[in-house]
């Protein structure tokens, strides 16, 4: 103060008073975005001090942010304010605040931000996953729901159409006759067929180009769109000049997707015979012709929401999909006693006279329970897919522009010691009641487990996901012993690689056939 009223009276020498100056106007700044960060109206927000200009970058590992954003849940609560640059995102941890936004208020946190990696070459403008919450995305998932529901989502349906899928990889598994080998290609290709054979009605021999095309697509939009590094290409878009990494990985990955619709997609539009649909890119375009008179609005299914469409569901339903299997055998080889407690399970409801089927689900208590535990305990898209308001809306108290970024923590809710009791041990039995049985739906446990997240943006495959992942685990286990090769890498999910979806570290596998 002393120093204010020196240099109103002009008793300060010039650059004194500067100096001065700068520190007051610094120290404004910093005020002025704190105060911007922490109140949104309403109660105030805590979270992390923000530093002028970058706001919590450098807080953040950038490499795995869901660690930083857990440790700031215990610290700021289930709702609290973070800055990147000049962007606010509020984080949501705990089950009531996922709960609120997510089905209380489900149309308020349905939208998609706006990010420069989605809207390049528009595509959220046409597609499913990052397409905001308006009328014509509305209009063009239920299309892709009804359609994944006719031609994959129907028991019979995902039944035939895995098995034979599933039956050529355990023929795979059993010619290594127990020697150790890396089931990484078999299986990503098995579950990358099943979703061809759904979405464009062919499966692909083993090692053919484009199951690798796949695999490499998934791999650049992985980290593409994860919400580390690459996230800085929203903040300051400039940086694609700077030859950064994640810029060159979009520009790879938006090749490939080009060359994949021109050999999957673009050839059905020939072939389409209106009566005889016979795979989800066939029944859009069928859609595509069917709202041709309503183009410009809502209800119409343009050509470039066909091709996003099979991007989307090729992409999310492989990825994800070959992740969870994948944890499951490495759990399964450090795990002999789980694998031990499965196979009696399967032997005594399935026998080994013939495959699992999914009838067979509701017999299998143990099994049911063992993959609900994979899911928390990995919880493997940590971070769900960033949210967005649509509306001024609140969460908890808490009001909440519209426009607002919203990350939905489902690493931090599945961790969290108020619900889990010993959140890092693999422990199936945790969804078990006393008498063996899984635990129902509306069981606070069960509801605290949101791994396919819920509401308006719930996961369009999860149906798909939970069948195709009972057939993958009951006939593996039915059929072989999985043993460790070695030293396998660590199944803490803490250690996993970062992406939108995380990865452990690859591994070798004894498949050792018991029948
Ligand atoms: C274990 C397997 C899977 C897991 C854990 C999983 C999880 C998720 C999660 C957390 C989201 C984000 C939801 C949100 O933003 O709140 C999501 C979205 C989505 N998933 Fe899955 N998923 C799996 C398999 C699949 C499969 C097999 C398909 C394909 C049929 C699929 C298609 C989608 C689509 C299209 C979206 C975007 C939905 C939208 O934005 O409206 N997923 N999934």
């Amino acid at each position: 103060m002393e120093a204010i009223s020196l240099i109103a009276r002009g008793h300060l020498d010039k650059d004194v008073t500067t100096v001065v100056l700068s520190f007051i106007g610094g120290v404004l700044l910093i005020l002025f975005l704190y105060i911007g960060v922490k109140r949104e109206g309403g109660k105030v927000l805590c979270g992390p001090t923000p530093w002028p200009v970058i706001g919590n970058v450098l807080q953040i590992n950038l490499k795995k942010p869901h660690l930083t954003l857990a440790k700031w849940a215990r610290e700021y609560g289930d709702v609290y304010a973070i800055r990147l640059f000049k962007q606010n995102i509020i984080v949501l941890s705990g089950e009531e605040s996922i709960r609120e936004a997510l089905l209380l208020r489900a149309n308020d946190f349905a939208g998609r931000p706006k990010l420069y990696r989605t809207d390049l070459q528009e595509r959220s403008l046409h597609d499913i996953v990052w397409q905001t919450f308006t009328p014509r995305w509305l209009a063009l998932r239920k299309i892709v729901h009804r359609s994944l529901r006719a031609y994959g989502l129907g028991l019979r349906e995902i039944e035939a159409k895995s098995m034979h899928e599933i039956n050529r990889l355990l023929d795979i598994f059993e010619s290594k006759r127990g020697a150790a080998f890396d089931p990484h290609m078999e299986i990503y290709t098995t579950v990358a067929n099943i979703m061809l054979v759904l979405l464009v009605g062919k499966s692909l021999p083993y090692g053919h180009r484009d199951i690798y095309n796949i695999k490499r697509l998934n791999e650049l939009f992985n980290e593409g769109f994860s919400a580390g590094q690459s996230r800085l290409l929203d903040l300051l878009p400039w940086l694609r000049y700077t030859g950064i990494k994640s810029f060159n990985q979009l520009s790879e990955g938006l090749q490939i997707r080009e060359d994949l619709h021109a050999r999957y997609v673009e050839p059905l539009k020939g072939s389409f015979d209106p009566e005889n649909v016979k795979c989800v890119v066939e029944s859009l375009i069928l859609a595509h012709k069917n709202t041709h008179h309503l183009s410009g609005h809502a209800g119409h299914i343009g050509e470039e929401s066909i091709r996003e469409a099979f991007t989307n569901l090729i992409l999310a339903g492989t990825d994800t999909t070959f992740t969870a299997i994948i944890c499951f055998i490495l759990l399964m080889a450090s795990h002999p006693d789980v694998q031990d407690r499965l196979r009696d399970e399967i032997d005594q409801v399935v026998g080994k006279d013939r495959r699992p089927t999914l009838s067979d689900r509701q017999n299998m208590p143990y099994m049911g329970a063992t993959l609900f535990e994979l899911l928390r305990y990995i919880s493997h898209i940590p971070l769900a897919i960033p949210h967005c308001t649509t509306v001024d809306t609140q969460v908890m108290g808490y009001s909440i522009p519209k426009d607002t970024q919203i990350y939905i923590n489902l690493w931090g809710l599945h961790h969290d010691e108020r619900y889990w009791e010993r959140p890092w041990t693999f422990d199936p039995s945790r969804f078990l009641d006393e008498n063996g049985h899984v635990l129902p739906p509306d069981h606070a446990t069960r509801k605290r487990l949101l791994t396919f997240s819920a509401g308006r943006r719930v996961c369009l495959g999860e149906a798909l996901a939970k069948s195709r992942l009972f057939l993958f685990t009951s006939s593996l286990l039915q059929r072989f012993t999985l043993q460790p090769d070695g030293v396998l890498p660590s199944t803490d999910p803490r250690d996993f690689e970062m992406g939108l979806v995380l990865h452990p570290d690859n591994f070798k596998i004894k498949a050792v056939p018991r029948l």
